[in-house]
């Protein structure tokens, strides 16, 4: 005789207690029987919600960790399902060639191709870079494919040969080749497509060699650092770090600044557009705009965005520095011309220049004019002689070059500034990353004061950044003016801007416009994939189906026995109801056997 009972920790009023059941010896087996298989069943189902429940934002994030650590292992060259592609940077100073690698596509058309940067045996990145630009063949185009070779053969020394063939490469140039006349450019390109197929097989014709619109290189610049932040991911909005949707299912995008040595690109995405503009400015936002869907199906708009992007030629570090000589030696030779002075005509009465370090000197020369220049180190009155050069028209709105600006909510967004904004903030001042208006400010003003013989000095010593060459260190003063001048007062960026990130490498990997690139080029190639297995694709998703439809039959079978465990009881408490109303006695008598009831007069 025994007592089966459940008392809930649950409020007093609440207290209850399963009816004594004093079941028969096969029942009472088949009562334990069920009663372990749904204790069982229970406890396979909290185990299933507790890794259900891994499986959320947290532990994605962490598989996005781990994806990272990943991604600084060295490629696995042996895997022969790996895919990869190569995209050469042409760029006014130098030209790099990066090797991107890319596992097959996962099946989710929603998915972009996961393409990183292939790393040698030694986790390096494979990356090569050769000075200077490919402009520099403007007069013998002949041998363009000649000044490419030694980025190719490092390639191809990379890529598994038998890969070479189903590896395409995509030579873009920017603004170094924008500024040369067409048909210079155009005979540097055609001699790279007709040699570059005679030495190496990869997947190359004359679409994938282009001098890029700077539009398109601000858009791949963004399409690539909003990759590696993983802000096109759409299904972990709950994800702690996620930050406020810009639009129901989608993650904030951040935007870029981009200067290089002679072109500035920003892009941002712009909501649809709310605001109503005159019509001649709603004309030349319209050209401003670039709209374009990465989805690798047309018909998938969500994944449609709508980014502000313009480029200024002429605007990059190296070409300001140009156009400010240009604009100094006018207009000394004017006013010398006007007062009657020598300023700058010999080495002993130079022009003093605010934008070169103090005691360094220097030649301009401009058609056989001469100008001899001194630097006097002072960081504000260079930068207020840089203002002509943004060339901002007079109107509130307009921006760089009197161009239309799409407005920016500076409380909602993150900014990523590249080459010129990461390489003025680290390479000599060492304060990369977060920006800091007044910091940047300072540490420039005092690097600008010192005087070129400590600054050489230092240089020895080794006491700046790797990269940083005397050519950094000579222009650094000029750089870090030019840079401020037109993020805060061509840009109007507040002084403080505090979501602003100046980098090279994210999450180690170095983020170049030319990831975006690739990946907008490829993005169709899900696309393929998914047609050419869809065997493979139909079995996956019968899979997931049947995963699905698993945890359906869990559920039902838990159903199933509880259902049975709460029949089986309330027909045992009939049963024992039953008893109790014909067997009363029995009882009794079965405890009178047992125990003597002392003084209890049992029966009538
Ligand atoms: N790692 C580096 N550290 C310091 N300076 C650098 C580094 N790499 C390039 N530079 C210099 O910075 C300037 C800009 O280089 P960057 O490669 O961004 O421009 P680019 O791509 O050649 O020009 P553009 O994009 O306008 O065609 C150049 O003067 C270049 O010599
Ligand atoms: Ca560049």
């Amino acid at each position: 005789h025994f007592r089966i009972s459940f008392s809930y920790l649950c409020p007093a009023s609440w207290y209850f207690t399963v009816p004594t059941v004093s079941p028969f010896p096969r029942q009472r087996v088949a009562f334990l029987g069920l009663f372990f298989i749904s204790c069982l069943l229970l406890l396979m189902l909290i185990m299933d919600f507790r890794h259900w429940g891994a499986s959320l934002p947290r532990d994605r994030q962490y598989e996005r960790y781990l994806a990272r650590v990943g991604e600084l292992e060295a490629t696995d060259t042996e895997d022969l399902t790996l895919n990869y592609g190569l995209v050469v940077d042409c760029g006014s100073s130098g030209s790099r060639i990066f090797v991107y690698f890319w596992p097959r596509h996962n099946g989710n058309p929603h998915d972009l191709l996961d393409i990183k940067q292939m790393r040698d045996r030694n986790s390096q990145p494979v990356v090569k870079k050769i000075k200077p630009g490919i402009s520099a063949m403007a007069d013998t185009p002949e041998h363009a494919s000649d000044y490419l070779r030694p980025l190719l053969s490092f390639a191809a020394a990379h890529v598994p040969v038998k890969k070479h063939k189903e590896t395409p490469l995509y030579i873009l140039c920017t603004a170094g080749m924008r500024l040369l006349p067409e048909r210079k450019q155009l005979a540097i390109l055609a001699d790279l497509v007709r040699d570059i197929p005679l030495e190496f097989d990869f997947l190359f014709s004359q679409s994938q060699a282009e001098v890029i619109s700077g539009k398109q290189e601000g858009v791949y610049a963004w399409i690539g650092i909003n990759f590696v932040l993983g802000r096109f991911d759409h299904e972990d909005e709950s994800d702690a770090e996620a930050p406020q949707e810009l639009a129901a299912g989608r993650r904030r995008t951040v935007g870029i600044l981009d200067m290089g040595g002679a072109s500035l690109q920003i892009a941002y995405e712009v909501p649809t557009s709310t605001s109503v503009l005159p019509p001649k400015q709603e004309e030349e936002a319209k050209i401003l705009l670039a709209e374009f869907n990465l989805g690798c199906d047309v018909q998938h708009t969500e994944h449609v965005y709508r980014v502000y992007v313009t480029t200024f030629l002429g605007f990059g570090g190296n070409f300001a520095r140009q156009r400010y000589e240009d604009l100094v030696l006018n207009e000394t030779l004017t006013k010398n011309r006007l007062l009657g002075q020598k300023t700058g005509l010999s080495p002993d009465n130079p022009l003093l220049d605010p934008c070169l370090p103090v005691g360094l000197t220097d030649v301009v020369e401009r058609n056989s004019q001469v100008l001899h220049i001194r630097g006097r180190g002072d960081w504000a009155s260079c930068g207020a002689m840089l203002s002509p050069l943004l060339a901002r028209s007079n109107t509130s709105q307009a921006s760089l070059n009197g161009i239309y600006q799409s407005p920016i909510d500076f409380n909602n967004s993150e900014f990523y500034g590249f080459s010129e904004f990461f390489y003025c903030t680290e390479d000599v001042l060492r304060i990369g990353g977060h920006y800091h208006g007044p910091t940047f400010a300072k540490a420039a003003q005092d690097y600008c004061g010192m005087a070129w013989s400590v600054l050489t000095q230092r240089f020895k010593n080794g006491l700046f950044s790797s990269h940083a060459d005397e050519h950094r260190l000579k222009y650094q003063c000029f750089k870090s003016a030019w840079m401020y001048q037109v993020l805060h007062e061509g840009f109007h960026f507040p002084y403080d801007y505090p979501h602003l990130q100046t980098a090279q490498l994210v999450y180690d990997r170095e983020v170049q416009w030319t990831l975006g690139a690739i990946l907008y080029k490829t993005r169709f190639l899900p696309l393929r994939d998914l047609r050419q297995e869809g065997v493979r694709q139909a079995h996956g998703s019968w899979f997931r189906l049947s995963f699905v439809y698993n945890h359906y039959l869990f559920f039902a079978c838990i159903l199933v026995v509880l259902l049975a465990i709460i029949l089986y009881l309330l027909r045992l408490r009939r049963i024992h109801h039953r008893q109790t109303r014909t067997s009363a006695p029995l009882d009794l008598l079965w405890i009178e056997e047992v125990v003597p009831m002392i003084g209890v007069q049992v029966g009538p």
